[in-house]
C-alpha cells in the first residue's frame, strides 16, 4: 500500500515536472500570465532564472532541473509575499526576495523527499557584502537558515528555529555560487534536528560553512508570544 502512495506521489512529481516542461511558460510568470488567462495576477516565482544569474548558476540549475525529471528531486516555486502573512501585514514580505534582481539573495531550492534533503543554489549580490569583497556572515545565516527551514517545514508543518550553530570556515566571496546541501536528520516529537553545509558552486570542492540545527513544530495549543 504504501509503496503504491510513494509511486503515485512519484508519477505526480514527474508529471508535473513534464508539465512545467511541456508549458516552459508556467515557468515564466509573463508567458504564463497570457496563457494562463485568470482574473488574480499569478505571483512572480523568484526561484527561476533571470538576467543577473551568473553560468555557474544557470548550469547548475540546469544540472538540477535534468534530475526532477525523474520526479526523484522537485524545484521548490519561490514568491515574495505569502498568503500566510498578507492579510496580517500587508507590507510583510519574504527578507529573503526584498531587493532588486542581482543585488541581494539569488537562490532556488530544489527537494528530494526519499532522502529529506533540500539543496540551495546561492548567488548572493554585492548589497549583502560584510568584509569587504565577501559575504556577511548574517546572509549566509539567513540563507542557511531558509535551507534547513525548507527541508523542516515540508516535512514538520509549520516551525520555527530553535537552534542553529554555524562554523564559517572560509569566507564566501562575493557574487560567487554556492550550493547549501540539507539533510533532515531525526525527529523526536516536535523536534527536528537537521545539518547542512556550504561548499563551492560547480566543484563542491571548498568547504566554505557547515551547520546543525533544530526546528521545533510549532504547537497549536501554546501562543507564540
Ligand atoms: C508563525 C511562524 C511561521 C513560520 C513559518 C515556517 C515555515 C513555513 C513553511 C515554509 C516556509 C519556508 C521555509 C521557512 C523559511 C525560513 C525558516 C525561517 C525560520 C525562522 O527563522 S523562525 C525565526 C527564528 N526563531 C524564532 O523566533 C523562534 C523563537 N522561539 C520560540 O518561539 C520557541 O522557543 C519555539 C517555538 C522554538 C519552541 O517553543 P515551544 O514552547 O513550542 O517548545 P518548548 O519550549 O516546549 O520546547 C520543545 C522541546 O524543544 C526543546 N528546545 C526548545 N528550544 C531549544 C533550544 N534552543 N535548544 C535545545 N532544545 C530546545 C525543549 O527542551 C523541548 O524539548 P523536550 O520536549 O525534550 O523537553
Amino acid at each position: 500500500m504504501m509503496r503504491s502512495c510513494t509511486a503515485a506521489l512519484r508519477t505526480l512529481r514527474v508529471l508535473r515536472c513534464r508539465l512545467e516542461g511541456a508549458f516552459p511558460a508556467a515557468r515564466h510568470p509573463v508567458l504564463a500570465r497570457r496563457w494562463f488567462s485568470t482574473e488574480k495576477v499569478i505571483p512572480k516565482d523568484q526561484a527561476l532564472p533571470n538576467p543577473s544569474w551568473s553560468k555557474d548558476l544557470r548550469l547548475l540549475f540546469d544540472q538540477f532541473m535534468k534530475k526532477c525529471e525523474d520526479g526523484s528531486w522537485e524545484r521548490l516555486p519561490s514568491y515574495k509575499n505569502s498568503k500566510l502573512v498578507k492579510e496580517q501585514l500587508s507590507q510583510a514580505q519574504l527578507f529573503t526576495r526584498g531587493y532588486e534582481d542581482g543585488l541581494g539573495f539569488e537562490y532556488v531550492m530544489f527537494y528530494n523527499d526519499d532522502e529529506k534533503r533540500t539543496v540551495c543554489l546561492f548567488q548572493g549580490g554585492p548589497y549583502l557584502q560584510g568584509v569587504p569583497g565577501f559575504l556577511h556572515g548574517g546572509a549566509i545565516a539567513t540563507m542557511i537558515d531558509a535551507t534547513v527551514g525548507v527541508c523542516a517545514a515540508i516535512p514538520g508543518g509549520i516551525v520555527m528555529t530553535a537552534n542553529l550553530n554555524i562554523n564559517f570556515k572560509r569566507p564566501i566571496p562575493l557574487c560567487s555560487v554556492v550550493v547549501i546541501n540539507s539533510q533532515l536528520d531525526k525527529i523526536e516529537g516536535r523536534k527536528l534536528f537537521l545539518s547542512c553545509d556550504v561548499r563551492s558552486g560547480v566543484d563542491e570542492k571548498i568547504l566554505y560553512s557547515e551547520a546543525t540545527s533544530l526546528f521545533i513544530k510549532l504547537d497549536p495549543e501554546k501562543s507564540l508570544t
